[in-house]
């Protein structure tokens, strides 16, 4: 029997420079409380054309959380709980590609995870699971997410490989060139990851909007990165943002149907530990997370 569809409700993840979204209807900001610690800040929820919306600041609105802090499970999990079933997270990135230019979008498709020091999974000893993440991003939600950005002018690129570094300090000169001439990606920035892969293990769908400010350290012509010029960058585009995110509710509609690829059923397969063998306590915490099949 076919499952049945269920209301849509759009989250968005919104990274350095992005600390509100406008015109919700019903706005307001609630606290919502997560086993997994605090998440980054309350949440923003209301309805935008009828549709459900959730928006979270990933570093808070006073941006007090390094991308190695941000407390990425308490984040997923909390927006699990209310009931969300699809992230759109906002970054900023550089750009390892002379035509993905500062200002232009890129809809990320894939990442090499090179962070270090995070917690990746929501499982562990006492609940073991593996997800796949070949194919980290929605396409269903990444085509919406191009549309969107292509009605709003903007020059939007379609897929792309997100490199993942820990940060906080940019890369060398040597990392840029490497991740670039190397191991071919695209942009890179330092939350995205373990972001996704938490996204897939709570069974959310998930597509990445990166917007370029700035070349990283590899092109001849542009001096170091400098956060000064990342955030002038960011707040002239901030704009076209929002001009995205208002536009996706009327595209994806209030109702949706199980996710064509799959993203909704990521655990179907995925938890080895036999049920006896289940700690009660980890049991607990993935009530939000895995409750669907636990
Ligand atoms: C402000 S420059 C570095 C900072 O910006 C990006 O954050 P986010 O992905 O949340 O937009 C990048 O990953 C770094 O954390
Ligand atoms: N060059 C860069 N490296 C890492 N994170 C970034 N965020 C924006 N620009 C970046």
């Amino acid at each position: 029997m076919s499952e049945p569809a269920r209301d849509t409700i759009i989250a968005v993840i919104g990274g350095s420079g992005i600390y509100d979204i406008e015109g919700l209807e019903d706005a307001q900001w609630q606290h919502v409380a997560s086993p997994w610690g605090a998440p980054s800040d309350q949440i923003l929820t209301g309805t935008l054309d009828g549709v459900k919306m959730a928006f979270l600041p990933r570093h808070g609105r006073d941006h007090v959380h390094a991308p190695a802090t941000v407390p990425y499970r308490a984040n997923i999990d909390a927006l699990k709980r209310l009931g969300v079933t699809d992230v759109i997270s906002v970054s900023a990135v550089g750009s390892f590609r002379e035509h993905m230019a500062p200002g232009d979008f890129v809809i990320v498709d894939q990442f090499i995870d090179r962070t270090i020091a995070r917690e990746k999974s929501f499982f562990g000893t006492g609940c073991v699971a593996h997800v796949s993440v070949a194919h980290p991003t929605c396409e269903r939600l990444s085509d919406a997410c191009e549309t969107a950005a292509r009605g709003a002018g903007i020059t939007v690129h379609r897929g792309g490989t997100y490199l993942a570094m820990e940060g906080p300090q940019f890369s060398t000169l040597a990392e840029s060139k490497m991740y670039r001439e190397s191991w071919g990606c695209d942009v890179i920035g330092m939350t995205n990851m373990p972001e996704a892969k938490l996204a897939r293990e709570a069974e959310l769908c998930y597509a990445s909007v990166a917007m370029v400010t700035d070349y990283d350290s590899w092109h001849p012509d542009h001096g170091e990165v400098d956060v000064t010029a990342i955030i002038k960058t960011l707040t002239g585009n901030a704009e076209k943002g929002r001009t995205l995110v208002a536009a996706l509710p009327a595209l994806l509609g209030g109702q949706r149907d199980p996710c064509v690829h799959g993203c909704d059923r990521a655990l179907e397969f995925a938890v080895l530990t036999a049920p006896e063998a289940r700690d009660p306590a980890l049991m607990a915490k993935l009530d939000a997370v895995a409750g669907r099949i636990l």
